[in-house]
Formats: structure tokens, C-alpha cells, sequence
């Protein structure tokens, strides 16, 4: 990557310097700078390393940076102990400065002709955008006969000879507040720097910059499977390598990597209890509940409502842990109620435990999730029909389910996200956007005013993520297909297979509104040996016992009105 640091503003000669004396000084100091053009070469070549150097070790997670640099100090050791060692050292520096220090390569090269007429063009479209009419100042910073080299002050470009990084300075009448205006840059710049890109926009309001860079293609493609987290954390996806220190091994296309995780934590120590996430229409909100789900099997039990009713959570039905899939709006309120009792009954225990003296027991401290894919369909519905409205019901489950263990996630389409009730947008305090969402829509979900859009190119589970009031982090959703989805590709459909817990036997899952047909595919093989050595939850580990312990502790506090019928009949 090419760099082209900080253009100093032209300057004609002051009014008292005579010609001969301009023409003197100038041959003086082209003399000066001709002897001393090695100093200055190597000079610039090292600060170059410095910066490259600087640039790794933030790069370089928190974690191996104590192993780094036990290596360094054992090279600088070995190299100080060998004959000629040190003098070598110094020859190799000088040569690696000097090499970087060289004109029109590195990281300071002046751009080519080429790249100037890009950058003209970047600059010119920005005009009406910064530019004021009747602007005052006699050489503003954006203006139509302007140039370039006016307001961007570091540029680097890719070696294909794009923009890789833009630093730019804006007049300070530009309202970089307002999230529409700030979105209007930020496209435009996207558009004139290529749109099939993601970039990233940092305002600096303070000293009226604007920084665009191009970060680094997030992993994707990278299948469901265990992940190696604490009890109750929870991996949502991949995100940018410097966002986060965290690493979490992975296993992407047969091969072991560390990458990037966005890790949410639940359970009673956490701010961010309950989830949101709002997305464009097919930008993989499913997916990405599917993905929480299959991980909250492993340490907890689940109920599921799915307002879309279409089926793509019926792969969990009848399974251990699954307390019931839910498509109908009776059912849907029959889950709710008993998720209320059901909160009220643990609260009410762990109170009764603690002011014993005794530990919660626990059929009180299993965690338990309620998720809810499309709950606007459901309240709709409610309205229409006069009956009670399942969101509002899990106002108990929002306020309480800290203290209870009881985890909501919800899911929704922008277009409805009108829809959502209040308790749902206070307590769900992570909150995730999929898909391509305009400043607003963003901004409702999040709460900052101005995200990068992902563009029109994006791919499906590509979005942000926001725990409590956290920065926003890029996030890919690893992909989570329904197995039972014959379109879905056959690799991440077995991937999931293989995390779904055994069936429950003697158990009924009470939702009869869902397909309970077993996958008509072969079991698939097991995990490779690089997927075995991630910790996995042994199924027996999966506790039938207090699955049937929490619906039968439940059963006394209040009826598990589960199946559709039962709550047909509680209705009528
Ligand atoms: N992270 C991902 N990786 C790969 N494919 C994905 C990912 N997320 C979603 N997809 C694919 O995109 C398609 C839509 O996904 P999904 O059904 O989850 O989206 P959605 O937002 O719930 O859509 P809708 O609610 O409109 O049905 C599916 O074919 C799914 O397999």
C-alpha cells in the first residue's frame, strides 16, 4: 500500500524577497538537500519501520504479544552474543530504512498521475456536499475550482491503485452531527472508491477529519459448530481482527484457524441479558437465532416462537432441551404465560433458597430461553383477533429474567420493527443489525447516529453488533442453514445436524403446529479430530432429567400450556 502523507499548503515568495535572492536561497538548499539526501532517505525509511511497526503490534492480540516478545528478546540476545552480530544488525536496519526510505515507493510515495485524477475526482464529487456558496474564506478547503491536495491529508492506496485509506479534513460549517449528512459522505465516498468494497468511517468532530478505510474481508463461510466459550457466553459471529482481543479456534474448511469472535454474555452477572436483532428481509436474522439457540442447548433449555411460521425451527422440535416450537398465535401466548409463571415460580425459589441460606436449586438456575423470531405477525394478530398480546406478556421475562436466568432473544424485520413494544427495546440491550439499513434504521437500533452501510453487495449474516452501550463491531453470522432446508448447501446442513441434541424420548414438545418429521438424511459422521478436540457437551450432558425437572417444577406453579390444543382449549 502506497502512502501519500500530508500535503503542505503552496506558498508564493513573500513581497520583499528580490528574484536574485529567491533564485540564491533556492540553489542553497537544493545543495543542502543533495548532501544530505541519504540522511534524509534513511531518516524517512526508518520512521517508515516505525510506523509498520507500530501497526503490527496493535494488530497483534493481547495474547501473543508476551510470547512476541520473549522472541524478540531472545533474537536480540543471540544476535548481541554472535560474532559480528551486532554490527550485522545495524547493516540489515540501515539497508531495510533505506530501501523503505527510497522516493516514490513505501509508504510515503508521492501518488502517480493516475491516482491524482482519482483523488480529483473524489474531491470534486465531495463539493457541493462541504462547499458553502458565497463562501468567505478566499481559498476554502472544498470549492469547484479546488484541488485535491487542499483537504485530503493522508491517502494510501492498494497496489491495484485504489483508495486503501483516505484522511480528509472538512470545512467547520459542515454539520458532521447530523447522521443523514454524515451517511450522504459516507456513500458518496463509497461509490467514488469503489462499490464493491466495505470501508470504515471514522469522524473525528473534534479536528473536523474524516478517516475511510478499507478493513479487512471478515471470515466467512464459517460453518455452526461447538465454540470454545464460558458458561453462558454466547459467539454471534466474526467481526474485525482490531475490534476485538479475543481469539476463538475454529474449524474452516478442514482447517483449524483462530479468529475474531463478537461473544455475547447472559446469565445473572450480565448488562446485556436479552438480544435484538432487526434486519432487512432475507439478511439471515434466522440464521443468526438459530446459530444462539443451537448454542444455548448446550448448557440450557429453550422455547422458541416463531411468528413467520414457516417452519425453519422445526429441525429443533421433539430434541432435548426444546421446550416447545411455537408457530401459532395461541400457542405463541401459552408460551409467553408460562414463561411468566415460569420467571415468577424461579424468583420466587432462588428468594425463598437465599433467605435459607441455602443454593438455588437447580431447576432455578437452568438457563432458560425464550426466543421469538417475527413477534409482530403475533401481535398483529392479537390485536385483530382481541386476545392478549404475546410481547406484552414478556414485559416479566424482559424486567426479571436476570435475576431468573430467563434469556429473550427477539428477531425483526426493519418494516416492523415499529411493531416492537417498549419493554422489548429497553431490556434487549445487545442489540445486532443485519442486511443493509439506512442511517435511521440504524441508528434505532443501535443508537449512534451514523454506521458505515455494508452496501449492496452483502453478503447474508453480514451486519453490526452493539453490547449495551459497547462500540459497534462488523459482525458475519457463521452460517447456520435449516437442515431440513434441501436448498441449503449439504456441508453446513450436516454442521448443524451434528449440534442438535438427541431427540427427548417419552417427551412431547406440545407444538403441534410444527413438522416433527425426523431430517430424511444419514446421521452424519462424526467430528474430525480437530473438531473433537474443542470442547463439546456429551449428550448425557444434555439433562433430560431437569428438563422434565423444570416442566414438572413448573407444572405445580402453573400449567406448561405448551400444546396448541390445551391452550385451544384453555381459550374456548
Ligand atoms: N451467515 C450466513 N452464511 C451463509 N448463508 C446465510 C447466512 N445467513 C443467512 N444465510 C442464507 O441466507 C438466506 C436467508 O437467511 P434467513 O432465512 O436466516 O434470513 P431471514 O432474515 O430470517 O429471512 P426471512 O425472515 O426474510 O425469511 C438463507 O438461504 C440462509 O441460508
Amino acid at each position: 500500500m502506497a502512502r501519500w502523507p500530508l500535503p503542505r499548503p503552496r506558498r508564493g515568495p513573500g513581497p520583499a524577497m528580490t528574484g536574485r535572492a529567491h533564485s540564491l536561497v533556492r540553489s542553497g538548499t537544493d545543495g543542502a538537500l543533495d548532501v544530505l539526501h541519504p540522511v534524509i532517505t534513511l531518516v524517512r525509511g526508518l520512521g517508515r519501520l516505525v510506523v509498520l511497526a507500530v501497526r503490527w503490534w496493535s494488530r497483534t492480540p493481547k495474547e501473543r504479544r508476551g510470547p512476541v516478545l520473549f522472541l524478540l528478546g531472545v533474537g536480540v540476545l543471540v544476535v548481541a552474543l554472535m560474532p559480528w552480530g551486532p554490527a550485522f544488525a545495524v547493516v540489515l536496519v540501515v539497508g531495510a530504512a533505506a530501501w523503505q526510505g527510497r522516493e516514490g515507493s513505501g509508504v510515503g510515495a508521492d501518488p502517480s498521475e493516475e491516482e491524482s485524477k482519482r483523488l480529483q475526482a473524489v474531491y470534486e464529487a465531495l463539493v457541493p456536499l462541504f462547499a458553502l456558496q458565497d463562501d468567505p474564506n478566499p481559498q476554502p478547503l472544498f470549492a469547484h475550482d479546488g484541488s485535491w491536495e487542499r483537504a485530503f491529508e493522508e491517502i494510501e492506496f492498494t497496489d491495484d491503485g485504489r483508495i486503501g485509506r483516505l484522511l480528509l479534513r472538512y470545512p467547520a460549517h459542515f454539520r458532521d452531527s447530523d447522521a443523514k449528512l454524515r451517511f450522504l459522505v459516507e456513500r458518496l465516498l463509497g461509490a467514488k472508491s469503489g462499490r464493491d468494497r466495505e470501508y470504515r468511517f471514522v469522524w473525528d468532530e473534534e479536528r473536523n477529519e474524516l478517516e475511510m478505510t478499507v478493513p479487512e474481508p471478515l471470515p466467512e463461510g464459517i460453518r455452526a459448530q461447538r465454540f470454545v466459550t464460558g458458561p453462558g457466553e454466547v459467539v454471534l459471529g466474526f467481526t474485525d481482527a482490531d475490534s476485538v482481543h479475543r481469539r476463538v479456534p475454529v474449524t474452516d474448511a478442514g482447517q483449524a484457524r483462530d479468529v475474531p469472535p463478537v461473544v455475547w454474555r447472559t446469565g445473572a452477572r450480565a448488562t446485556e441479558s436479552h438480544l435484538l436483532v432487526v434486519g432487512a428481509p432475507g439478511a439471515g436474522s434466522t440464521t443468526l437465532l438459530r446459530s444462539v439457540v443451537l448454542q444455548a442447548l448446550e448448557h440450557g433449555d429453550v422455547l422458541v416462537v416463531d411468528g413467520s411460521g414457516s417452519g425453519e425451527y422445526a429441525c429443533l422440535a421433539g430434541r432435548a432441551g426444546v421446550l416447545a416450537v411455537e408457530t401459532s398465535l395461541t400457542g405463541a401466548v401459552a408460551c409467553a404465560e408460562w414463561a411468566v409463571h415460569e420467571t415468577e415460580r424461579r424468583l420466587s425459589v432462588a428468594s425463598r433458597a437465599r433467605q435459607a441460606g441455602n443454593l438455588v436449586p437447580d431447576d432455578a438456575r437452568r438457563p432458560l430461553w425464550i426466543v421469538l423470531d417475527r413477534p409482530a405477525a403475533l401481535s398483529h394478530l392479537a390485536r385483530t383477533e382481541g386476545r392478549r398480546d404475546p410481547q406484552e406478556l414478556l414485559q416479566v421475562p424482559l424486567r426479571h429474567g436476570r435475576a431468573a436466568n430467563v434469556t429473550v432473544v427477539v428477531a425483526e424485520h426493519f418494516e416492523c420493527a415499529d411493531e416492537l413494544n417498549r419493554a422489548v427495546r429497553s431490556y434487549c440491550r445487545a442489540r445486532v443489525v443485519l442486511g443493509t439499513a439506512s442511517p435511521e434504521e440504524a441508528w434505532s437500533v443501535l443508537g449512534v447516529d451514523a454506521v458505515s452501510p455494508p452496501g449492496p453487495l452483502t453478503p447474508p449474516g453480514r451486519g453490526f453488533a452493539r453490547l449495551g452501550a459497547g462500540p459497534v463491531l462488523r459482525l458475519q453470522v457463521p452460517a447456520t442453514p435449516d437442515p431440513l432446508d434441501d436448498a441449503a448447501n449439504e456441508g453446513e446442513r450436516r454442521a448443524v445436524l451434528r449440534l442438535l441434541p438427541p431427540l427427548a424420548s417419552g417427551r412431547t414438545t406440545g407444538g403441534t403446529s410444527v413438522r416433527t418429521r425426523e431430517p430424511d438424511m444419514p446421521v452424519p459422521p462424526e467430528p474430525s479430530p480437530q473438531q473433537g478436540s474443542h470442547p463439546t457437551v456429551p449428550t448425557a450432558s444434555v439433562p433430560e432429567k431437569s428438563v422434565t425437572g423444570t416442566a414438572a417444577a413448573s407444572a405445580a406453579a402453573a400449567p406448561v400450556a405448551v400444546s396448541e390444543q390445551q391452550a385451544g382449549a384453555q381459550a374456548t
